[in-house]
């Protein structure tokens, strides 16, 4: 690796090395690209469970704490009362969670050391969310009030373009739910499918950032975990921030209970405790130099110890505009009390450029996406009109004769057969499909099951690589994105042997890794799919129980038809 021989860099680069932490030892040692497509899952194992001794509840459970009922209840530090959780959808007399009650579980987004995300589709107002849910359940009062914390963090952020809505959060059964916005992929997926950045979309990306950043340093708010997988890409190519799970509230004194993001994008002076908006400045710096120079970033060694004296490897950042190039520097200075701040950043006559056509852009496009939507609406009127002017008699006689047949549920697109509302399903995918060759007569039988009535003469297939099947099944990786810690050797292997499984044919689609698994229908469905779980326990082997099951159901249909 050359070293600038620049005399300035080289006793910057003389003084005492910063002290590494000792999960950095095995860390690499050097600077290199980024690979492409590479799985997160191998790079970021979840952090270990908390540090808190085992609770006493677990040996004396108190039935009493609101908390540990089976009720759903509000979380909100905004209204310290509790309040229980209203939804005209959900019924309490149903064992059902509030979550598969009122949601439509449609895909797992991602996962994080907290929690799981999901894309889902609210049954209230048809919108689209996504849910985070604690991956464990609490294990007492003290790590109840930890996860909690991550709610009145998200309700300190408040509104603004540029940091991920919040919507509501509530607790049941021991978990934590959060209903956020949902986004279309994190920037870590983004800059995997479409390779190194343009320095046009750099700056873009950068300008959404600093605002979003500023947002928070003006209410005295820290991120302490800015990187590529905690930035979320919306609807336009907007960029927002995100996860503020380790967030910082200045005013409110609590640095004690401070914890360093991933050690990819930690500035420095974290390891002696100073804990100021500075840190944010430096890990924006580091994630930017990751996108816009495509450099796989060390987690420790040498090449970590260079980036945190100031040094900028030649090799990567020879492309870079001296304009970002200046700022990076600037962000990236060693010394916290000189690295430059949010406000001196976007008064910077480079920002004011950009944030200027970032703005007419964002408008233009607003406005093209609003004219499309017309154009859209528009044509599907004149085709309609068109149809029934041609020949009105059979389009009058056609809707009547649809109109006249006994009302059968709406079939759920092919696509739609995804859509799963119960987490339950989870364990059960996982039985089903150890079972070699099983995957596909399962689906296509849950699918069935989809249309209880005729098929309206039509063959829905369901194609398990089916390109055109949900957006989500194109992500590159939906493994961990969490802090990345030391990866044992078992995790390793783990890893592996869960990238043979997903590349085997049989298992490729419904791997629990996979994004969109396509498992079992929606509300439509559940009590089928419930009667499946039953049968499956009942007869405990799965290939017995499919064959006659297809055929009953066959044979039902004929009767009805009769
Ligand atoms: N609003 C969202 N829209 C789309 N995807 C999301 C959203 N929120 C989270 N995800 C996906 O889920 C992943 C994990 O989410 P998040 O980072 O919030 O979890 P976490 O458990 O707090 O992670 P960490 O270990 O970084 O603290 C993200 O990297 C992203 O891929
Ligand atoms: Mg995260
Ligand atoms: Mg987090």
């Amino acid at each position: 690796m050359p070293v600038p021989t620049d005399s300035l860099v080289d006793s910057q680069l003389s003084r005492t090395p910063i002290p590494i932490p000792a999960i950095f030892k095995e860390a690499e040692h050097g600077f290199s690209l980024k690979k492409r497509g590479r799985s997160l899952c191998f790079t970021a194992p979840p952090r270990p469970p908390a540090k808190s001794p085992t609770p006493i509840s677990r040996f004396f459970p108190n039935k009493h704490q609101s908390w540990s009922q089976p009720r759903p209840q509000s979380v909100s530090f905004r209204s310290p009362e509790k309040k229980s959780l209203y939804s005209r959808l959900y019924d309490e007399g149903k064992q059902e969670l509030f979550f598969d009650q009122c949601f439509q579980k449609i895909c797992k987004l991602g996962r994080g050391s907290f929690g799981e995300v999901y894309k889902v589709k609210s049954q209230e107002d048809g919108n689209l969310y996504a849910v985070k849910r604690s991956l464990q359940q609490f294990r007492g009062e003290l790590d109840r009030q930890r996860k909690l914390e991550e709610v009145q963090k998200h309700e300190r952020v408040g509104k603004h373009p540029n940091c991920v809505q919040f919507v509501r959060a509530w607790e049941e059964r021991r978990h934590l739910y959060i209903q956020i916005e949902l986004c279309e992929t994190n920037l870590q997926h983004f800059c995997e499918e479409r390779g190194p950045l343009h320095e046009r979309q750099v700056w873009a990306f950068f300008c959404d950032l600093l605002r979003g950043l500023k947002h928070l340093h003006d209410r005295n708010l820290v991120h302490m975990d800015i990187k590529p997988a905690n930035i979320f890409i919306c609807s336009r190519e907007t960029c927002k921030l995100g996860d503020f799970g380790l967030m910082l509230e200045l005013d409110r004194g609590n640095l004690s209970e401070a914890q360093e993001g991933d050690p990819r994008y930690m500035a420095p002076e974290l390891l002696n405790g100073e804990y100021t908006k500075a840190a944010d400045i430096f890990s924006l710096g580091m994630t930017i130099l990751e996108i816009a120079c495509n450099m796989d970033l060390p987690k420790g060694g040498e090449g970590w110890q260079q980036l945190r004296h100031g040094y900028l490897p030649l090799e990567f950042t020879a492309d870079l505009s001296p304009e970002l190039l200046n700022i990076l520097t600037a962000m990236l200075e060693p010394d916290h009390k000189k690295r430059a701040t949010v406000n001196g950043l976007l008064a910077s006559p480079v920002m004011r450029k950009v944030e200027t056509w970032r703005g007419l852009l964002l408008t233009a496009k607003a406005g093209i996406h609003k004219v499309v939507l017309v154009c859209q609406f528009m044509l599907s009127f004149f085709c309609v009109l068109w149809n029934y002017m041609r020949n009105p008699l059979r389009w009058i006689l056609g809707h009547s004769d649809r109109t006249s047949r006994p009302s059968s549920p709406v079939p759920t697109p092919p696509g739609d057969c995804s859509i799963s509302s119960d987490l339950e399903d989870d364990s059960l995918s996982e039985d089903v499909f150890e079972l070699p060759g099983i995957s596909g007569s399962a689906s296509l039988l849950r699918c069935s099951l989809t249309y209880p009535g005729e098929m309206d003469g039509q063959d829905y297939i369901i194609n398990n690589n089916n390109p055109q099947s949900p957006d989500i099944n194109k992500r590159p990786s939906m493994g961990s994105t969490s802090t990345p810690r030391n990866i044992s050797p078992e995790f390793a292997s783990a890893g592996r042997r869960r990238s043979i499984l997903r590349s085997s044919p049989n298992m490729s689609r419904i791997s629990q890794e996979s994004p969109c698994s396509q498992r079992s229908t929606g509300s439509s469905t559940r009590s089928s799919s419930r009667l499946l779980d039953a049968d499956f326990q009942e007869h405990g082997q799965h290939s017995s129980f499919e064959p006659r099951n297809l055929l009953s159901m066959f044979e039902d249909n004929a009767g009805n038809k009769d």
